[in-house]
C-alpha cells in the first residue's frame, strides 16, 4: 500500500467503528449491538472531499494496548504499534467514542492519545447521548485531550464530512502534537481518575434520567450490595407467588369443583362420568389450577427482562459463574432452563467454548423448570402450614424459594466437578454491554404473559391430557373384584407394586412411585397422576372433590412429603429435554450421562431428607 496513508479506526467495542467504516467505505462489515463483532483488521478504500484517497482500517475494539487479554486486542495492538509483519504502522489514528459513555471511553482513549501520533476523536453515538439527556461539548473536550473532535453518527452518516476533512487536515504533516496536557505514563487508576474528569469537564448538562441511571447502576451492580439486591427480589418472587395466587386458586378450585358437581348430578354413574370427573377433570383440572402461580412468576421475570435489570442480574452472577468454571454466557441459557430446559439447551448454542456449552446442557435441568412448579406447590401447600415466620414473610414461599436455590446451588457444584472431571478447561471470560433501563410497555407484559398461558393452557390440554386418559385406563382396569381395592387390582397398581420397594428406602409409597413414570412426559403430571389415583382409589363421591393437597395431606407424612420434594429438584427431566440433549450433543453418550447423574443425585438427596427428618422426627 505504498504511498496511501494509512488511517486506523480504534476503540473500545461497540463503540461504532465499523458502522463508521461502511459509512466512509460503503463496505458491509458486521455490526452489531454487543462488543467483540470484528475480530480481525479489515483494510477499505477512502477519498476526501479534495479527492485524496486514504486506506482505512475498521479494527477489533480493545480496552488497552498494553494489557491485552484476547487474540483481537492483541491485534489491534500490533497494528496500532506498527508491530505487524510486513505492515507499517497507521500514520493517523481515528479514535471512536461512545458519547453516551464517554467516561467509560475516555480510558482507553488516554492511552491512545498518549502514542503521539496524529488523531482525531470521532465523538459517535451523540444521538443516543442526546436521547439520554447528555449535553456534550466537544470543544471542550477537544480542549481537554489535545487532539480534534467531530461529532458524529455513524448509523445516519452525520459527521463524515467533518471527520473525512479533519483526517485531510493532518495531511500536511506540520502535525504537533500538544503533550502538556496529557503526561504519557499515567497509570491505569490515574487515567480512571482523569477520565473521569475530561468527561466532567465535557459534560455540559446531564438530565435527571441519566443521572438516575448511572445511580442506579452504582447501587444495582455493587459488589456486595448488588447481590444482596437480587437475592432480596428473588425472594419477593417466591413469596407473591404464594400469597398472590390465593384468590385466583380459589376460584379455578371452586370451577373444576361446580363442572365435577354438574358431571356427577347430571350422568348416571358410567365408565364415561368416571373417565370425566376421575381422569380429565381431577387430573388435567389439578394441573390447571396452576395457572395464576406460573403468570406471577412470569411476570416479574418479564419485568426483569424489560427493564434492563436481567442484563445486570447476569454481570453479578459472572462472578459466581466463574467460581465454578463457566462464564457468564452460560446465565442467559440457564436463565431460560427456568421457564423450560428445552429453550434453554438450544440456547447454549451461543456458547463458542465446546466444554463450556457441553457443561451448560449438563446442568440446564437442574435450573426449577416452570413445570415444577405445580408438583412443588401443591405438595408445599399440603405439608406446610401457611404461617408467616417474620413480619410479611410466609413459610410456604420460604420453602419454594428455598428449593429455586437448592436447584441452583445443585448445578453450581454439579459444574464445579464437572469442570474439574469430564469438561475439564479453562473458564472463558465474560463480555456483555449493559442495555440502558427502560420503563415497561404494558402491552409487551401482556403480549408475554398471555404467551405463557397459552404454552402452559396448550400443554394441559395435549400431553397432560393424554397422558392422564392413558394412566386413568391402567388405574381402572381390570376392574377390581368385590372386595378388592381397585388400585391393587389395576395394570398400574400393579406396576407401582414392583416399583415400590425400590423407592421404600426413601420414603416413598406406592402412590409415589407411581407419578414418577408419567411425570416423564412432563413434570407437572405427577400432579394429575396422584389426582387421578385418589380420585379412582376413593370410594366416596365427596372425598373425590377433595382438593389433592388435601388427600396429600392426610394420606403423606412430613418427611415423605419432603423426600418427594428433593426428588423433584434433582430427578431427570422430561423425556424431550432427553431428546433435546441429544440433538445438541450429537449421540446418546452425554443425554445418558447426564440421566444417570440426575436420578443417582435425586436418589439420594430424596434419601437424606427422608432419613433426617425421620431422625428429627418430623
Ligand atoms: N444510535 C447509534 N447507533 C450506532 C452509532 N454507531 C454505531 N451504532 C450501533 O452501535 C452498535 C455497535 O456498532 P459497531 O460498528 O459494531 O461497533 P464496533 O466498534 O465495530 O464494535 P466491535 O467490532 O465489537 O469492536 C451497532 O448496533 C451499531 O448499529 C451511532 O452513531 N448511533
Ligand atoms: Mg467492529
Amino acid at each position: 500500500m505504498t504511498g496511501l496513508k494509512k488511517v486506523a479506526l480504534v476503540g473500545n467495542p461497540n463503540a461504532g467503528k465499523s458502522a463508521l467504516f461502511n459509512a466512509l467505505t460503503g463496505a458491509r462489515q458486521k455490526i452489531a449491538n454487543y462488543p467483540g463483532v470484528t475480530v480481525e483488521r479489515k483494510a477499505g478504500r477512502v477519498t476526501s472531499a479534495s479527492g485524496q484517497p486514504f486506506e482505512l482500517l475498521d479494527l477489533p475494539g480493545s480496552y488497552s494496548l498494553s494489557e491485552t487479554t484476547s487474540p483481537d486486542e492483541e491485534v489491534t495492538r500490533k497494528v496500532v504499534l506498527g508491530e505487524l509483519e510486513g505492515e507499517g504502522a497507521p500514520d493517523i489514528i481515528v479514535l471512536v467514542l461512545d458519547a453516551a459513555n464517554l467516561q467509560q471511553h475516555l480510558v482507553f482513549a488516554q492511552e491512545v492519545i498518549q502514542l503521539g501520533k496524529p488523531t482525531v476523536v470521532a465523538l459517535n453515538m451523540v444521538d443516543l447521548a442526546k436521547r439520554d439527556g447528555l449535553v456534550l461539548d466537544a470543544d471542550a473536550l477537544s480542549h481537554a485531550l489535545g487532539v480534534p473532535v467531530v461529532e458524529t453518527v455513524a448509523v445516519r452518516r452525520r459527521g463524515l464530512e467533518g471527520l473525512l476533512a479533519s483526517i485531510s487536515s493532518f495531511d500536511s504533516n506540520d502535525h504537533t502534537f500538544d503533550d502538556e496536557r496529557l503526561s504519557s505514563h499515567l497509570t491505569l487508576p490515574e487515567r480512571r481518575l482523569a477520565a473521569k474528569n475530561i468527561a466532567k469537564a465535557a459534560i455540559l448538562s446531564e438530565s435527571g434520567t441519566h443521572r438516575l441511571h448511572t445511580g442506579l447502576d452504582r447501587v444495582l451492580l455493587h459488589p456486595w450490595i448488588g447481590p444482596v439486591i437480587l437475592f432480596g427480589l428473588l425472594f419477593v418472587v417466591f413469596q407473591a407467588v404464594f400469597a398472590w395466587a390465593d384468590p385466583f386458586i380459589g376460584l379455578i378450585e371452586q370451577a373444576t369443583e361446580v363442572v365435577a358437581g354438574v358431571a356427577v348430578a347430571n350422568m348416571p354413574e358410567s365408565f364415561v362420568r368416571d373417565f370425566l370427573t376421575e381422569g380429565v377433570i381431577a387430573g388435567v383440572g389439578s394441573v390447571i389450577v396452576f395457572l395464576p402461580q406460573i403468570l406471577i412468576l412470569f411476570l416479574f421475570i418479564l419485568v426483569m427482562e424489560a427493564t434492563g435489570y436481567m442484563a445486570r442480574a447476569a454481570f453479578l452472577m459472572d462472578r459466581l459463574m466463574a467460581m465454578v468454571g463457566l462464564s457468564g454466557r452460560s446465565f442467559i441459557p440457564l436463565l431460560s432452563s427456568f421457564a423450560c430446559a428445552i429453550p434453554g439447551i438450544m440456547a447454549t448454542r451461543s456458547i463458542a467454548d465446546p466444554r463450556d456449552r457441553l457443561t451448560t446442557i449438563l446442568i440446564a435441568p437442574l435450573m426449577t423448570c416452570s413445570a415444577r412448579l405445580p408438583v412443588y406447590a401443591v405438595i408445599i401447600a399440603a405439608v406446610i402450614p401457611a404461617t408467616s415466620v417474620g413480619p410479611g414473610i410466609g413459610l410456604q414461599g420460604l420453602v419454594l424459594f428455598a428449593l429455586y436455590i437448592a436447584g441452583i446451588l445443585g448445578a453450581m457444584i454439579v459444574a464445579l466437578v464437572l469442570r474439574r472431571t469430564v469438561t475439564k478447561g479453562a473458564a472463558s471470560g465474560f463480555i456483555m454491554e449493559l442495555p440502558r433501563y427502560q420503563m415497561p410497555h404494558l402491552g409487551d407484559l401482556l403480549i408475554g404473559l398471555w404467551q405463557r398461558a397459552w404454552v402452559f393452557l396448550r400443554r394441559a390440554g395435549t400431553i397432560i391430557f393424554s397422558v392422564t386418559v392413558v394412566l386413568w385406563l391402567l388405574l381402572t382396569f381390570p376392574k377390581a373384584e368385590p372386595g378388592e381395592n381397585q388400585l391393587d387390582a389395576s395394570f398400574a397398581g400393579q406396576v407401582a407394586s414392583v416399583m415400590e420397594p425400590a423407592f421404600k428406602p426413601i420414603g416413598f409409597n406406592r402412590e409415589m412411585s407411581l407419578a414418577l413414570i408419567p411425570a416423564m412426559a412432563a413434570r407437572e403430571v405427577a400432579v394429575a397422576s396422584l389426582a387421578t389415583t385418589y380420585a379412582v382409589d376413593s370410594d366416596d363421591e365427596a372425598e373425590t372433590e377433595n382438593a389433592l393437597r388435601d388427600q396429600i395431606a392426610a394420606r403423606w407424612s412430613l418427611p415423605a412429603a419432603l423426600a418427594f420434594l428433593a426428588w423433584f429438584v434433582f430427578a431427570p427431566q422430561c423425556l424431550s429435554t432427553i431428546a433435546v440433549a441429544r440433538r445438541e450433543t450429537n449421540g446418546w453418550k452425554w443425554p445418558s450421562f447426564m440421566l444417570a447423574y440426575l436420578f443417582a443425585l435425586a436418589y439420594v438427596f430424596a434419601g437424606i431428607t427422608y432419613w433426617s427428618a425421620v431422625a428429627l422426627g418430623l
